[in-house]
C-alpha cells in the first residue's frame, strides 16, 4: 500500500473494556518526514505512539514500522528505533555520561557519548547525577537517549514539556538536524508553534479519532485560514472574514477604530476543532443522562 513508508497506521483501534481510545486510525508517514500528532489530553496520542513502538497491542487494525508489525519486532527491529517515552524512568544514581555510556553499547552504531551530550547542551552537567538534574535537564537526557542509537524512525512523545524557552528552541535545532540526516520523526507534542517548526504533516486527534490529516500549513483547509478583519466603530465591534481583507479594509468608511487584520493560526484551527467534538461529546453524555 505505501512502499515507501516509514510508518504505516491502518484501522488502528484501542479498546479498554467498553472504551475505546483509539478509535479506526489510519496514516502513514514517509521516510525522512517529520509527522505531528497533536490533540488534547487523554485524546489517544500516546496510546497510539506505544502501538507503533510495540509496547502496547492494538484490539485491531494493523501498524508498520520500518516494514514490521512492532508486536513481533526483533532486536534488530528495536534498534533501528529511537524513543522518547512521555514519562522518563532513568536510573537516577548514574551521571549523564554513565547512562549514555551505558547506553551506547547496546547500539550498533551509536553516535558519540560527548557529541550528543552536547547535542542536548548538557555538556556542563555531564558528570552530574540525572537525579539531580532539573526537569528539563532529565527530560533533556531522555531525548539524548533517544537518538543515541541513530535510528531511522524516532518517537517523540512530549519531549520538550518543562523546557525553557531558550531551550525549547535549542532542542528544535537539535531535531532540525536529525531530520535532515533522513530521520523519520513522529512527534506529539502540546505546542502548536513546536508543530509548526518542525513538522511536515500534522494529524489532529480527539476522542480517539483523526479529526484532520494533512500538511502543517493546511490543517482545516483554505476556508479556516481565511483571514479575519476586526474594526470598531459606534454601533461596537465588527468581524468579517473575507480572502480580500485589503480590498475590504479600503471600502471601510473614515478611520476604523482597533483596525486588525488577522490569519488563524494553526492554534485557532486546532482549538475550533476540538471546541467541536467537545461539544459534541457534551452532547452525547447529556444524552446518556437523558436515556
Ligand atoms: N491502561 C489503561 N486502561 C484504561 N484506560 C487507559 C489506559 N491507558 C490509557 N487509558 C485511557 O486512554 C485515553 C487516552 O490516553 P493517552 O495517554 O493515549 O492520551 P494522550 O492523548 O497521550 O493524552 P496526554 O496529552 O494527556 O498525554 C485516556 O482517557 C486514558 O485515561
Amino acid at each position: 500500500m505505501h512502499p515507501e513508508a516509514a510508518v504505516v497506521v491502518d484501522g488502528l483501534t484501542k479498546r479498554y473494556g467498553a472504551r475505546t481510545v483509539v478509535d479506526d486510525v489510519s496514516f502513514a508517514i514517509a521516510q525522512g518526514e517529520t509527522f505531528a500528532l497533536l490533540g488534547p489530553n487523554g485524546a489517544g496520542k500516546s496510546t497510539t505512539v506505544e502501538m507503533l513502538e510495540g509496547f502496547r497491542t492494538p484490539t485491531s487494525g494493523t501498524a508498520r514500522v520500518l516494514g514490521v508489525d512492532p508486536q513481533r519486532g526483533d532486536r534488530g527491529w528495536r534498534s533501528r528505533i529511537g524513543v522518547v517515552l512521555q514519562s522518563s524512568g532513568q536510573a537516577g544514581v548514574l551521571t549523564v555520561r554513565e547512562i549514555l555510556t551505558h547506553f551506547a553499547r547496546v547500539f550498533p552504531d551509536a553516535r558519540d557519548v560527548d557529541e550528543t551530550i552536547a547535542a542536548v547542551g548538557l555538556t556542563e552537567h555531564a558528570q552530574r547525577r540525572v537525579s539531580k538534574l532539573s526537569g528539563g535537564q532529565q527530560r533533556r537526557v531522555d531525548v539524548a537517549l533517544g537518538i543515541m542509537g541513530r535510528p531511522e524512525v524516532l518517537f517523540l512523545d512530549e519531549p520538550t514539556t518543562g523546557f525553557d524557552p531558550q531551550a525549547r528552541r535549542a532542542f528544535w535545532e537539535l531535531i532540525r538536524g536529525v531530520a535532515a540526516d533522513g530521520t523519520t520523526i513522529l512527534l506529539t507534542t502540546h505546542y502548536l508553534d513546536e508543530a509548526e517548526q518542525l513538522a511536515d504533516r500534522a494529524g489532529i486527534i480527539a476522542g480517539g479519532r483523526l479529526l484532520a490529516l494533512d500538511e502543517i500549513g493546511r490543517i482545516g483547509g483554505a476556508e479556516a485560514r481565511t483571514p479575519i478583519v476586526r474594526w470598531s466603530d459606534a454601533a461596537g465591534r465588527h468581524e468579517v472574514r473575507t480572502t480580500e481583507p485589503a480590498s475590504f479594509v479600503r471600502g471601510l468608511r473614515g478611520e476604523p477604530v482597533d483596525l486588525e487584520i488577522v490569519r488563524p493560526s494553526l492554534e485557532d484551527i486546532y482549538l475550533s476543532m476540538i471546541g467541536e467534538v467537545e461539544v459534541d461529546d457534551a452532547e452525547l453524555e447529556l444524552d446518556e443522562v437523558a436515556a
